[in-house]
């Protein structure tokens, strides 16, 4: 668990340097590294972009695929001024995990894939000069970490990962590294939850900051006056006639923290909120205690070149992309996203899933492997797999707590649940995270189809439902579709007489589609077809008021391993790879723009 995951910010207290651009690059097959000195810096090796997913930027096969370890290395100046302060390098994610030296030292090691991680490097650096940094990655995967599968090793040596997953296993430093100076003894964290009154909001607030020292809080709005003041590092802001966070229609208030040491300011931080309320109520989600119908997308962080790294460009393009639908929503399917994706969702007023890497953790998925017939939580790996599972929901719920946009937690994607040693793992997960999130946000996981309302043996945990279903595509598929949308409703009808009384939204469903293939009659894999099955989806949701979501799979097409199930990766986009529309965009479209933005 991270000491703090604060977004870096530039004020009088902190500087911010970012360290993204060319860094030198190794692939260390052997695992010789340490012993080839190259945690001291290499200044040979591949010129590699960061951030960036090493993998599309080759042309041979072997470094495309490359699984193992592989090293960065750069020279960063740190300047005299920055003495007195505490100096940390921040990576924005680095997959699956790292080790870090500075200057040859070993600083830190960091597990996790999609999290941001901080090493404090203050006894490492020479002030005034050059250093070095070396990070050593590993991209393997396994049973006991997330996301999970098996790295086997080819009669040739190669190694070669083997996902539970249908994602490609892009690599490397895939978001953006920070080079920080900040105060020694400063604000470590702040967590924010709401009450809204008649005509006012009340913004309850909780510093973590050294001891000894105090807090002025403020709240400022969008014309950069002060509307509120409290001291004290825990207390209210309680603001008058306030602009509320609402679902396509975002209002962005500034707090700021002034730590003080005496009367002396040391440190302050500042960050955009949100003033908004999101609770459960019988088959509702309510936002600001009004019901919401989710309409959006499963994503993924992928795009053509950079991989899964966060790219600026291509976000811009996701959101306009999802208001020109008229989506309000989408999952982080599936892992945390890029600190920006929510920064970009808070201004748009778009609400946000977000999914903690627990994918693959099912059998049946590794049987897309040949996998085992046992329950995924009762293997020699749960244990380990546990511990990973629980820190990583810590850290992504300290990461994102304090954004408007995030609606629930996602604590797995299609997990074992129908099996008997699923209840325990599930019983001690639920229980260690119900209260890491200050405003109590829903938690909840997908259901595979295997899970129904009969099988599943995990019903009673999550807030809501979110169902991935794929009649029409892996079964009961083309003609027989009529007895797809038969077999779902006669699911949701078992749902439908059963005393449960939460929301379900239907979080995967669609067809794997190549554009520009047109058939009259449609056939699979024609955009004809792809519009058919929403069609069917659609018709089935509007006959039951428990089902307060559609999120079609996915937004864009993307990038899978290879096989002979996909086509140069998975085609169930709405949108290509290069966010162009299928003929299902302007479908979904008509559909979606006919509903109240917010409602
Ligand atoms: C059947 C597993 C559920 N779902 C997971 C998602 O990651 C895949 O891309 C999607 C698909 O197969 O298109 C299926």
């Amino acid at each position: 668990m991270e000491k703090g995951l604060l977004y870096p910010v530039i004020n009088q207290y902190r500087a911010d340097e970012k360290l993204d651009g060319l860094w030198n690059f190794k692939f260390d097959p052997a695992g010789e590294g340490e012993q080839q000195g190259w945690q001291k810096g290499f200044d040979n090796g591949i010129k590699m972009p960061v951030p960036a997913s090493f993998n599309d930027f080759f042309t041979d096969k072997d470094a495309r695929e490359y699984t193992g370890d592989f090293w960065y290395s750069r020279h960063f100046f740190v300047p005299d001024y920055f003495k007195g302060q505490e100096i940390q390098i921040r990576f924005g994610a680095a997959t699956h995990r790292a080790v870090v030296y500075v200057n040859g030292q070993e600083i830190r090691s960091h597990e996790g894939g999609f999290l941001p991680f901080t090493a404090d490097v203050t006894d490492a650096v020479k002030f005034g000069q050059e250093n070095v940094v070396a990070v050593k990655v590993n991209n393997e995967l396994h049973r006991d970490a997330l996301p999970a599968g098996d790295t086997e090793t080819l009669k040739n040596g190669k190694k070669m990962a083997k996902p539970f997953f249908d994602f490609y296993n892009y690599s490397g430093l895939n978001r953006s590294v920070h080079l920080l100076a900040v105060p020694k003894k400063g604000i470590y964290d702040y967590s924010t939850s709401y009450d809204l009154g008649e005509s006012k909001a009340t913004v309850h607030y909780s510093v973590r900051a050294d001891s000894g020292s105090n807090v002025k809080a403020s709240l400022i709005d969008e014309n950069g006056q002060v509307v509120a003041t409290n001291e004290g590092k825990s207390g209210d802001l309680i603001v008058t006639q306030p602009k509320l966070w609402n679902v396509r229609d975002a209002y962005l208030y500034t707090i700021q923290f002034k730590l003080l040491d005496q009367d002396r300011v040391i440190d302050e931080y500042q960050d955009q909120i949100g003033l908004r309320t999101v609770e459960i109520k019988g088959h509702e989600i309510l936002v600001n205690h009004k019901s919401v119908y989710l309409r959006g997308f499963g994503r993924h962080e992928d795009s053509i070149y950079a991989g899964r790294a966060f790219d600026l460009n291509v976000e811009r393009r996701d959101m306009n992309l999802m208001k020109w639908i008229g989506a309000n929503s989408f999952r982080s399917s599936h892992y945390p996203y890029d600190e920006q994706v929510y920064r970009f969702a808070d201004r748009e007023g778009i609400l946000v899933i977000d999914e903690v890497p627990a994918v693959g953790f099912k059998m049946a998925a590794a049987s897309f492997l040949g996998g085992l017939d046992q329950s995924f939580f009762d293997g020699d790996w749960t244990k380990e797999l546990y511990k990973k599972h629980l820190d990583q929901i810590n850290d992504m719920i300290q990461r994102d707590k304090n954004h408007p946009s995030v609606l629930a937690w996602s604590l797995f994607n299609e997990p074992d649940t129908s099996t008997n040693s699923a209840v325990p793992y599930f019983e001690k997960l639920f229980a260690a995270t119900a209260n890491l999130d200050p405003e109590k946000r829903p938690r909840t996981f997908t259901l595979n189809e295997d899970d129904t309302y009969e099988k599943s043996k995990c019903l009673k945990f999550p807030d809501f439902y979110l169902l991935n279903r794929y009649p029409g595509w892996y079964h009961k598929w083309g003609y027989e579709i009529s007895d797809g949308e038969a077999g779902l409703r006669a699911e949701l009808d078992e749902w439908q007489k059963s005393d449960i009384d939460k929301p379900i939204v239907f979080s995967e469903y669609g067809a794997d589609t190549e554009p520009g293939l047109h058939k009259l009659p449609s056939i699979m894999w024609s955009e004809e077809y792809q519009i058919e099955l929403l069609e069917m989806f659609n018709r089935v949701f509007d006959s039951y008021d428990f089902i307060r979501g559609e999120q079609p799979w996915n937004l864009a097409d993307f990038q899978t391993v290879e096989g002979n199930m996909r086509v140069n990766g998975n085609k169930k986009g709405i949108f290509t790879r290069d966010r162009q529309p299928k003929a299902a965009a302007f479908y979904l479209r008509k559909r979606w723009t006919k509903l109240p933005l917010d409602y």
